[in-house]
Order: C-alpha cells, then sequence, then structure tokens
C-alpha cells in the first residue's frame, strides 16, 4: 500500500446499497481505494435498500461483485474482512420519512466513536424517480445544513428532458448548496478523459493547431460491443441519445472544443466546458434529419452467438421506436471552431467496444511529391483512444525505405496501458473526489441544462416521427446505413479502429 494524503472522516451512505450499480461499481470501487491507502482513516460505509441482508450476507453479496468486477479480479481480497469492518446494511424504505432516524443516529454514533464531525455523504444510485422524494426527506435533516461536510451524489439520467432536470436542479436547490450537489458523468473519471486535459494544456505543440485552420473534421466514437444486459426497462425510457450523448459524449467533446483554462479550479473549467455547450448551434425541429440519425439492432449474430432484437428483450415494447444507436454532427459557432464538424456516434452491439476521439488534419496545402507516391492523399489525425486501449496516437507520412519516393501513414503512439491494473477505475477517482469536495469532474446545474438544450430539438423530432425503418442495424455491424451517409454527404468516413488484438 501507498501512503496517500487521504480525506477526512467520512460517513456515506449508499442509497441502492443492494443494487446493480454498487454491487458492479461503487464498492468495488471503494474497495480499490482502501487497498491503496485513500480511504479515511476513519470512515464508515452504509448500504440502504428495501431488501433484508444482515451484514453478514451483505458483506458476501458486495464481495462476489468485487470478486468479479474490480479491476482487480479477486487478487488482494485479502484484505476484505478489515473492509468490512467499516460496511453495513441498513434496511429501510426511501420513501418512508420516519426511517430516516437511522441515517442521523449512525452519524451521531461514528461523530462520538471517532470525535469528529465526519463528512456525511449520500450517494443516490436509486431509479431516478425515486430521486426527488429521498433527497426531499434528506434535505429536511439538520445534517444537510452543514454545507461544508454534507455532500448529495446524484446519477444519470439526470432529469429525462430539459424541463425535468430543471424541476430537479430546482428542488436540489431548494434544500442543497450548489457546491453540495455532485452530479456524476462517470466519463469525466476516467484516466484518458482526463489525460486531454494534460494534452492540450501541459504541452505548447498541440494547442497551435487546435483550430479550424488546422482541423478538418472530428469524429466521437463511444461504441458497445454489449447490448442492454438486462436494463431494458431503464432503456426503454431512455434510448441512445438520452443515455450516453446527452451526458458522456457532450462531456467529452466540450474537453475537447473548450477554452484554455485559467486554472484548474472547478467553476473555472465548468464555465468553459459550458461555453462550449452554448456554442453548439441549435437546430430546428425540421432541420434532425440532415445533422442526426437513430438506429435500433434486429436479432443477429454477435461474436458467433445468437441474440434476439431489441424488440424481443425482456422488458421493451414489442413495437418500440426507442433508439439503440445514435449519430449526431454538431457544430460549434465561435471563432476557434467556426464551420468545423464534429461527428458523433454511440450504439448497443456495435462491432466491437471503443471509444476514441479522432482529430483530422487539413490536407497540407501543396502536395510537391510525385502523384504516384501515396495511393490516396491522406491527412494526418490525432487518435486519442478512451477504452479498451488507452492511448494517444499521431498519424502523418513518412517515406517509404528504398529508392523512389513513395509514402506511407505511420504511426507514433504513446500507451498509456502502461499503467496496466494501476491505473484507477473512474468510480474511484470521482469517489475520492467526492470525500475530499472537489466538484472539477462533476457537472454543474448549468451544464445539465444546456447540454439538454442541445439534444431537445432531436429528441422531440424522433418522438414525433416515428422511424419507418426499425430495426435498421444488424449486431456486430457499425450502425445503420444512414449513419455512413450521414458523414459520407460531407466527403468524410467514419473511422472503425481495428479491434484490440
Ligand atoms: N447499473 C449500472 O451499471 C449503472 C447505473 N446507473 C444509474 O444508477 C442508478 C441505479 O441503477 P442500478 O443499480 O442499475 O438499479 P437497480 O435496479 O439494480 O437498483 C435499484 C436500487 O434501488 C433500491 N430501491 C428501490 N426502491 C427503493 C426504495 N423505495 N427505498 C430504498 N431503496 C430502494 C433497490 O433496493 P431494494 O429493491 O432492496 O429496495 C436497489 O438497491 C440508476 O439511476 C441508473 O441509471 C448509472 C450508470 C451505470
Ligand atoms: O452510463 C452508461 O454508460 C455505460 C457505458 O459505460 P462504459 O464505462 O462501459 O463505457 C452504458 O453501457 C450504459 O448504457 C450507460 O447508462
Amino acid at each position: 500500500m501507498q501512503s496517500n494524503k487521504r480525506p477526512p472522516a467520512s460517513v456515506l451512505f449508499i442509497f441502492g446499497g443492494s443494487g446493480d450499480l454498487n454491487y458492479r461499481k461503487l464498492t468495488p470501487a471503494l474497495y480499490n481505494l482502501f487497498l491503496d491507502n485513500w480511504m479515511p482513516d476513519q470512515f464508515a460505509i452504509a448500504g440502504i435498500g428495501r431488501s433484508a441482508y444482515s451484514n453478514e450476507k451483505y458483506h458476501e453479496h458486495l464481495l462476489d461483485g468485487v470478486t468479479k468486477f474490480s479491476r482487480r479480479k479477486g487478487k488482494q481480497n485479502g484484505h476484505w474482512t478489515d473492509f468490512t469492518q467499516h460496511v453495513s446494511y441498513l434496511q429501510m424504505d426511501g420513501d418512508d420519512a420516519e426511517a430516516y432516524h437511522k441515517i442521523t443516529d449512525l452519524v451521531k454514533e461514528k461523530e462520538e466513536e471517532w470525535g469528529v464531525h465526519p463528512n456525511v455523504i449520500f450517494y443516490l444510485a436509486v431509479a431516478p424517480q425515486l430521486v426527488p422524494s429521498i433527497a426531499q426527506k434528506l434535505g429536511a435533516l439538520k445534517i444537510c445544513g452543514e454545507k461544508s461536510t454534507t455532500r448529495i451524489v446524484v446519477e444519470k439520467p439526470f432529469g429525462h428532458d430539459l424541463e425535468s432536470a430543471h424541476e430537479l436542479n430546482l428542488l436540489l436547490s431548494s434544500m442543497f448548496a450548489e457546491e453540495q450537489i455532485f452530479r456524476i458523468d462517470h466519463y469525466l473519471g476516467k484516466e484518458t478523459v482526463q489525460n486531454i486535459l494534460a494534452l492540450r494544456f501541459a504541452n505548447a505543440l498541440f494547442e497551435p493547431l487546435w483550430n479550424r485552420n488546422y482541423i478538418d473534421h472530428i469524429q466521437i466514437t463511444a461504441a458497445e460491443a454489449v447490448g442492454l444486459e438486462g436494463r431494458g426497462g431503464y432503456f426503454e425510457h431512455a434510448g441512445a441519445l438520452r443515455d450516453m450523448v446527452q451526458n458522456h459524449i457532450l462531456q467529452i467533446l466540450c474537453m475537447i472544443a473548450m477554452e484554455p483554462p485559467v486554472s484548474f479550479d472547478a467553476n473555472e473549467i465548468r464555465n468553459k466546458k459550458v461555453d462550449v455547450l452554448n456554442a453548439i448551434r441549435r437546430i430546428t425541429k425540421e432541420q434532425v434529419h440532415d445533422f442526426a440519425v437513430r438506429g435500433q439492432y434486429s436479432g443477429g449474430w454477435k461474436k458467433g452467438e445468437k441474440v434476439v432484437g431489441y424488440r424481443q428483450e425482456e422488458g421493451v415494447n414489442p413495437q418500440s421506436n426507442i433508439d439503440t444507436f445514435a449519430a449526431v454532427k454538431f457544430y460549434i459557432d465561435n471563432w476557434r471552431w467556426q464551420g468545423v464538424p464534429f461527428y458523433v456516434r454511440t450504439g448497443k452491439y456495435l462491432n466491437q467496444k471503443a471509444t476514441h476521439i479522432t482529430l483530422h488534419f487539413k490536407q497540407a496545402p501543396h502536395y510537391a511529391f510525385p502523384p504516384e507516391s501515396a495511393e490516396t492523399w491522406r491527412s494526418n489525425r490525432l487518435t486519442i483512444s478512451i477504452q479498451p486501449n488507452m492511448d494517444i496516437s499521431i498519424r502523418f507520412q513518412a517515406k517509404r525505405p528504398g529508392q523512389t519516393m513513395m509514402l506511407d501513414p505511420v504511426d507514433m503512439t504513446f500507451d498509456y496501458d502502461a499503467a496496466g491494473e494501476h491505473a484507477p477505475e473512474a468510480y474511484e477517482t470521482l469517489l475520492l473526489d467526492v470525500m475530499e469536495g472537489d466538484a472539477t469532474l462533476f457537472m454543474r446545474n448549468d451544464q445539465v441544462d444546456a447540454a439538454w438544450r442541445v439534444i431537445m430539438p432531436i429528441l422531440e423530432a424522433w418522438e414525433n416521427r416515428p422511424p419507418q425503418d426499425f430495426p435498421n442495424y444488424a449486431p456486430d455491424s457499425w450502425g445503420p446505413d444512414a449513419a455512413d451517409a450521414l458523414i459520407a454527404r460531407d466527403g468524410h468516413t467514419w473511422l472503425n479502429l481495428p479491434p484490440t488484438p
């Protein structure tokens, strides 16, 4: 274990302690923080749910999740018993105001035991419809008035549309100060996403080229090889545009497009990001078909296994018009990006898991080499791979060794994977930030509103005009033909990187 400057004493309440997110992500992340010596000296974690668990059974359930899903894959589980001494289960219904004394009782007990007033963190890992009811009851507790130590973490989706997100923001801000509210977007905790800031703002090399004068277009792909993974009930009310574009993809786009920050103060970074969202060109509902494409997968074969179509999935309406794929072309109307298209796409059951950003540079202004020196006129590109590969790669032309002047594209790559299993998972970084009270990687209320404003015309157009061609892509493909046509109309093609060896 390494020695770190750790957060102050903390009590963490996880609403949804019996749920999937805690099982797969939150507890494995907290246990890794413990193993890496990042947890406070004094901490307590209480999982909350209506299901019945003894503490012992609860620990067994959580260990199963850690063994299956932690980046350490069960290694170092020898410290599990030490960790579980800090973990308990509170059986309570979040809708029952009478039960909330269990929370204040535990905080009081820890305060007396530790001799300090701890951070009190409420993590709402529950379905979005439960959030207002729980937040209201928490807001009525006296400890929520402790602005510097009590925090509430709200999972995505943050609202269902602009109006509901706005209402949720109003409700939360009537009970908590903005600095107490941590709206989570786990992509912002990913190492390689954070590295975008280092690449852009710790180097003088790239920034002079990072604009409309040198960049032809930008692509962001967040392709998933998996399907619904049992979340049909949730996805039927979401769709790919809400599930991935409104939050994760627009946040990545902001990091690529934002102006250089003056400092790494949370509000400074968030101001720069919200400027990007506000500059994204608004399209009318009538223009949506020129800028956005939706898709839904059919049944078929996925890596040799037969899979059902979206409409046959559990919890899904057999006539569903929900998008499992979305591709959008955005323009950012400011001095830096005027006229540079940003093409983004995401989808379930695509050919491979691959999240990457590519900046395609303009062609050299004059090609002095003989025409036969390269098969095609090739431009430079910079690729930032977020997952599963974690690398940054620059493609340029080089002379092929030999007596003739022939050119080949070559790649110069920085491999971030070298950090291997030591690279923290996104939830580790974000949970540590919450305990430290650092909101830089979390969404501010105006960012959430601005992101909804960007996608509302598309959502409304899609809801009003049912698709005529669903299902329109096969599992294991790269999505519907219309997505290729969207980018081909501008003379480009999607970059599908070769699969990880
Ligand atoms: N799972 C994932 O990979 C991801 C999930 N999320 C988000 O996290 C949130 C939770 O998702 P997930 O864990 O998958 O959902 P689950 O359905 O697995 O878990 C829901 C949890 O809510 C609890 N719950 C439901 N009703 C009540 C109630 N009245 N009082 C107290 N607890 C209640 C359930 O416990 P019980 O039944 O015991 O009461 C359960 O622990 C959602 O907002 C989701 O969008 C975000 C990203 C990824
Ligand atoms: O938030 C979500 O993200 C996951 C994809 O996350 P990743 O870290 O595996 O890229 C997505 O599967 C899920 O539908 C969505 O809700």
